[in-house]
């Protein structure tokens, strides 16, 4: 069975709420098992996991134009891994959640992808169709992002933002990465 993991930190709910919907579209790719995996609660059960992945989603809030403090620690742990080469050829893909539109949001996901490169990872992109009518609230990928995806939340509560139409575009992508981690594993 295809191994697909998400790996993620959030400080306050909104991240780990896309996390889930990520986690929901690879869960409907037949033949595909999903792990999803806070970033704090990483351990050597949780790193054996990665190990044995045939895909990993790294997923954050932008923080101050960039990749949480949280992440990069996990990252920065993960060169144990780079100097064995242990991701090289997975699939690899990202995505990030803050409260501005942009909020340079576009900073986190170009950081992603040059970790899954120093990875020697095979990225995949987002390939929803951007929004029309970017103010609508209800139409896929309104923030329009195919380097991964990017959602947005309001100052509000996590059960209440980021909207179903961002969680329904982290979950087409969800699907996306596992069929293609399948493709390769098969
Ligand atoms: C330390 C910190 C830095 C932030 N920096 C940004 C930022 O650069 N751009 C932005 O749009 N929002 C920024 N925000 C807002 C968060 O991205 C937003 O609250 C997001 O929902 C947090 O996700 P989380 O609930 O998964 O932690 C920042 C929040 C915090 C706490």
């Amino acid at each position: 069975m295809t191994q697909v993991a998400i790996v993620y930190h959030s400080g306050y709910g909104h991240t780990a709420k896309v996390a889930e919907f990520v986690q929901q579209g690879v869960d409907a790719v037949e033949g595909v098992q999903s792990h999803l995996i806070s970033v704090n609660d990483v351990n050597d059960a949780t790193w054996d996991v990665l190990a044995k992945a045939d895909a990993i989603i790294f997923g954050s809030p932008t923080y101050m134009g960039g990749a949480s403090a949280d992440f990069k620690k996990f990252a920065d742990a993960s060169s144990k891994v780079w100097f064995s080469q242990g991701w090289k050829n997975k699939v690899a893909g990202g995505f990030t959640n803050s409260l501005s539109m942009s909020g340079d949001k576009l900073s986190t996901l170009q950081y992603f992808v040059t970790y899954a490169m120093q990875h020697g990872m095979i990225w995949v992109g987002s390939a929803t169709p951007g929004a029309q009518k970017p103010g609508d609230v209800a139409e896929l990928n309104r923030v329009g992002s195919w380097v991964g995806v990017m959602t947005q939340s309001d100052n509000a509560p996590a059960d209440v933002t980021p909207p179903a139409s961002d969680l329904e575009t982290a979950k087409i992508y969800g699907s996306r990465v596992a069929e293609f981690a399948k493709k390769l594993s098969a």
